[in-house]
């Protein structure tokens, strides 16, 4: 069974021998992992026994790192401690998918297709106007 942790409990491992991060609500023990993290150990550091989510995507991580993030997987946050600071017993959390452990592109307003179909119209247009003027 996936181990759950409360923010209380990973805010306890935030330091250079016991070093837990958090990302997307799945907890690494990365203290093994930080002198050889190739983006240096003093980013993870800094983020000790704290979310690194934002941290983790900025940088745009390869599906290499993405993978290897993996081998230092412990368990996830308990659902009560990322969003609201009810009690709960419960320690049936549902372990992230796959997708939602991801870097996910930010939607965009326009879908491709339409930016697609905009572009081909601006194109006919300009297709149309050029012979229109050829012809004067
Ligand atoms: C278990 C967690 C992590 C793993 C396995 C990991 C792994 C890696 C790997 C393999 C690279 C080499 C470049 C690449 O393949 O993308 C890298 C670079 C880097 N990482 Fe991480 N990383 C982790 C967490 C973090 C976090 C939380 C931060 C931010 C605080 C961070 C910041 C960086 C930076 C700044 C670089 C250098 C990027 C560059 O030189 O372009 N990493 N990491």
């Amino acid at each position: 069974m996936t181990n759950v942790y409360t923010t209380d409990e990973i805010a306890r491992h935030d330091n250079a021998t016991d070093l837990w991060i958090v990302i997307h609500g799945v907890v690494y023990d990365v203290t093994a992992f930080h002198k050889e993290h190739p983006g240096g150990e003093e980013v993870l550091l800094q983020l000790a026994g704290q979310d690194a989510t934002e941290c983790f995507e900025n940088v745009g991580h390869s599906p290499e790192a993405i993978n290897r993030r993996e081998i230092y997987k412990i368990g996830v946050l308990t659902n009560a401690a990322s969003t609201d600071k009810s009690e709960t017993t419960s320690t049936e959390i549902k372990e992230p998918t796959e997708d939602e452990w991801q870097y996910q592109e930010p939607k965009t307003e326009m879908q491709s297709w339409s930016a697609h179909f905009i572009g081909a119209v601006v194109v006919i247009y300009a297709v149309i106007i050029f012979y229109w003027y050829n012809k004067l």
